[in-house]
């Protein structure tokens, strides 16, 4: 059995610019990794794809986007064996932290190495991009500006050291759902070029004082829970807060391990899912 970890991300900046002709809208943002990790085991099999998770509400069908990733490198390379793909799931679902994405990049970098495909991280994230718009940069992972829809990756530097509180709600977020309530008119748009100076700068300070995303003020008016998290987090002692993706994920940072303890345990109050991470900042190379 081959395993591979499928790091979540959170979004530290997330812009929304216009909607275009094919639907889907033109994005800045950028992305990084936290320690935070689906195990994925890949183990070759006679045929077809097989999908096992203990999470009930993970599909095992060709709706997971592990089995579409699979299928996807099983069409493109006209591989005639299959795999039995295991999902041990720890990042919450539709949370806004990628975690079906961050399986399928996964599951495209195992089965790189388990059908000896020698493909480059380029080509699995060119790959990647056809499952989905997050797919791309989970392939590279560490931390990047995303642009297009999503898939156009352009890698920068390791968020200054923190650790990360991340606090979801007991709901889902439908992130086309999300998309389809934007109102490009009543959004707050982040400085994307801000955040890229205080990552290039190693800032902290200005890495928290430049987090946004445009798509927050949405998911709160859909959710309410999601701005009183963000209270919650503030009022407990964390630096600058956040919701990552679509949401409904909220997240602290704070750069002394001190202040953990308190607002971990004053969110456990208000939340089914707590966690406390590092970031992992760095892309790891393809093995
Ligand atoms: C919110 C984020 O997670 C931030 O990282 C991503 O923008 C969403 O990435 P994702 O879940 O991989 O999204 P996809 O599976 O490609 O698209 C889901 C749906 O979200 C909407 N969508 C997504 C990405 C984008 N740039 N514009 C959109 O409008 C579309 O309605 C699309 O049908
Ligand atoms: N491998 C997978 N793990 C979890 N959910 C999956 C997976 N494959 C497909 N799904 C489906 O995708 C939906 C969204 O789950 P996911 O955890 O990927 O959301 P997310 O973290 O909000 O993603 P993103 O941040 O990329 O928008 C789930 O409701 C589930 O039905």
């Amino acid at each position: 059995m081959l395993y591979i970890k499928a790091p979540a991300k959170i979004n530290l900046t997330l812009d929304v610019l216009y909607k275009r002709p094919d639907n889907y809208h033109e994005i800045e943002m950028i992305m990084t990794t936290v320690d935070l990790a689906d195990r994925i085991g890949l183990q070759g099999t006679a045929k077809g794809i097989h999908i096992q998770s203990a999470d009930r509400f993970v599909p095992n069908d060709s709706r997971n986007l592990a089995y579409q990733a699979a299928q996807l490198i099983k069409d493109t390379f006209n591989i005639k064996t299959g795999v039995i793909i295991s999902l041990d799931k720890q990042i919450p679902v539709a949370a806004g932290l990628a975690g079906g994405s961050s399986d399928a990049a996964a599951t495209l970098k195992g089965l790189n190495q388990l059908w000896q495909l020698n493909l480059s991280l380029d080509e699995l994230a060119e790959l990647g991009a056809k499952i989905g718009s997050d797919v791309s940069f989970c392939v590279y992972g560490g931390t990047a500006l995303a642009t297009g829809r999503g898939e156009v990756i352009e890698e920068l530097p390791a968020p200054p050291h923190c650790w990360v509180i991340l606090a979801k709600p007991s709901l889902g977020v439908s992130t086309a759902d999300v998309y389809g309530a934007f109102n490009p008119d009543k959004a707050d748009h982040p400085d994307t070029q801000a955040m890229i100076a205080a990552l290039r700068e190693g800032d902290y300070e200005a890495m928290c004082a430049n987090l946004g995303n445009a798509l927050e003020s949405v998911t709160m008016n859909l959710h309410p829970e999601v701005g009183q998290i963000k209270e919650q987090m503030i009022k407990f002692g964390a630096d600058a807060v956040l919701m990552s993706g679509s949401g409904p994920t909220v997240f602290g940072l704070v750069n002394q391990e001190a202040r953990i303890p308190r607002i971990y345990n004053g969110l456990r109050g208000f939340c089914s899912e707590v966690y406390a991470v590092r970031l992992l900042g760095d892309r790891e190379p393809l093995a």
